[in-house]
């Protein structure tokens, strides 16, 4: 007998879409709490199941990865076909685990990130120099903001050995930006049609139109930075800097007929899409509970990095490994504030046995991170941050500890993952060590607002501003 795992009672036609309300990471923590670590909802036409413990994920992403493996394709993200190609949206098959290996063995490993740091410590560097301009006129920076356009061009400079656009003036930067921006906006919309696919070809919100445009300005973008690229190589001019860039891996991959798919411009498009926004909210959360908890935390992480690196000095990836209490200031502030709170949307493809329930063929999975890294039973004072509960501690953030999984675990973790814990210490732990801070207005460090927002990223509703006053080493 099919058994669904119990949840709220569906109203006709919109079944439980009213219990999501704005936060709904908060919203189904709470109704778990009435019904328990497993629980379905019905989104319109989708039945959705929730999971909100450690013991429920291990056994989703675990034991029993595969069943959970594929992805709901958000109708958003079809825009300009990029469901199709796009590696965190295709479903577990060849071309995905294509995909995949691509980052695993030729992006994204120890020995391919140690040789191209070089093209991000410079831009670590334009961060304090442009964080210390705003300083010395008495400005507060947007922290969010300066994190975003570091993060951009951090990618940027790893892929194409450029900066996309200059990432704190002119137009071309903000029109960047504005596009990345809206398309985090578009992707974290409620869309009728994933509720309703009948409406699909209506796009009653405009949202999958909309997208097309913003996504195909960004796809011509690129084929621009590769056409360039190509013309370079052409000429015989390309430069030492790029031959240790993204592009120029994957355009020895495709030059030694090493992959048998098809690679596009589409992967890039996933890169920035997943790699930026995720990035830059983390170092704001972090920015803002360090600033917030100032006698304490903010304390021993300067005096980590004085006594590691020196004070007044940037923080380099190959220093992360020596700052300690650095990296548990990272971990605790992905338990608290994980940038994607509910995961991306996993679907089952067959009727699968789950902790005595039986989920039906086709169902949306959400596995609620947030929840899960608050849950009381795991952590103690669990609302309260505090990063010294990992010094002790062997929890990592790769997914081994189903308590912490901000990046997801098994076979559809994040494959940036080794990208990020580098890109968020490092501008973490130069903000910190570089400089003074004060909370814009006058702002007491314990009455800084905490709420968030919730979109695919989990943003802080009101920006964190802070004035800088650099730090002489
Ligand atoms: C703090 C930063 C980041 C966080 C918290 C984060 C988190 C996540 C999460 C939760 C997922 C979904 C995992 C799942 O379904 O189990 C994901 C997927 C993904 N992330 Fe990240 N991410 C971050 C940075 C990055 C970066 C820097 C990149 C690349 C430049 C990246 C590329 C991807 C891609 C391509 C996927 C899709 C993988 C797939 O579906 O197979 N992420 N990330």
């Amino acid at each position: 007998v099919q058994k669904l795992p119990p949840g709220p009672s569906p109203l006709p036609i919109i079944g439980n879409i009213h219990k999501l309300g704005k936060h709904p990471h908060k919203s189904l923590a709470n109704l778990a709490q009435v019904y328990g670590p497993v629980m379905s909802l019905k989104l319109g036409r989708i039945t959705t199941i929730v999971i909100s413990s450690s013991t429920a994920a291990q056994e989703v992403l675990q034991k029993q990865d595969l069943a959970f493996s594929n992805r709901l394709r958000l109708d958003a993200v079809s825009a300009c076909d990029h469901s199709d190609s796009s590696v965190a949206w295709l479903p577990v098959g060849n071309q995905w685990r294509v995909l995949r290996k691509i980052m695993s063995s030729y992006i994204f490993t120890t020995s391919k990130l140690d040789a191209n740091h070089h093209l991000r410590s410079n831009k670590v560097q334009e961060l304090v120099g442009y964080v210390d301009k705003c300083g010395r006129s008495g400005e507060a920076v947007d922290i969010g903001r300066v994190a975003f356009q570091t993060s951009l061009n951090l990618l940027s400079n790893t892929i194409f050995s450029k900066d996309i656009a200059d990432p704190y003036h002119g137009t071309k930067a903000k029109e960047f930006k504005d596009l990345m921006w809206n398309i985090m906006l578009e992707a974290g919309t409620p869309n009728l049609v994933d509720y309703f696919p009948i409406l699909r070809s209506f796009d009653p919100q405009g949202i999958r139109r909309r997208m097309s445009v913003h996504f195909g300005k960004l796809l011509e973008l690129f084929d621009g930075m590769v056409s360039e690229r190509l013309e370079l190589k052409r000429l015989g001019n390309s430069d030492d800097n790029s031959s240790t860039d993204v592009l120029d891996e994957l355009l020895k991959l495709v030059q030694i007929n090493e992959i048998d798919i098809p690679l596009s411009n589409h992967l890039f498009l996933d890169l920035f899409a997943a790699g930026t926004d995720t990035t830059s909210s983390t170092v704001e959360w972090a920015m803002a509970e360090v600033l917030r908890q100032s006698e304490t935390v903010l304390a021993r992480a300067k005096a980590e990095l004085n006594q590691v690196i020196g004070k007044g000095k940037i923080v380099e990836e190959a220093d992360i490994s020596k700052l300690t209490y650095l990296r548990c200031i990272v971990k605790e502030t992905a338990r608290l504030h994980p940038a994607v709170p509910l995961l991306l949307p996993r679907q089952v493809k067959e009727d699968v046995e789950l902790c005595g329930y039986t989920i039906p063929k086709n169902s949306q999975v959400l596995v609620n991170a947030w929840a899960i890294g608050r849950d009381p039973t795991l952590w103690e004072n669990p609302l309260s941050f505090q990063p010294e509960r990992f010094m002790e501690s062997e929890v990592d953030l790769y997914g081994h500890d189903y308590g912490l999984i901000p990046f997801g675990a098994g076979r559809r973790r994040c494959p940036g993952l080794p990208l990020a814990i580098r890109m968020v210490p490092v501008m973490v732990g130069t903000l910190i060590n570089c400089f003074d801070w004060n909370l814009e207005g006058g702002i007491a460090a314990g009455e800084l607002d905490m709420e968030d927002k919730f979109g695919i990223t989990l943003a802080k509703l009101h920006p964190l501003r802070a004035v800088a006053t650099l730090v002489v080493p």
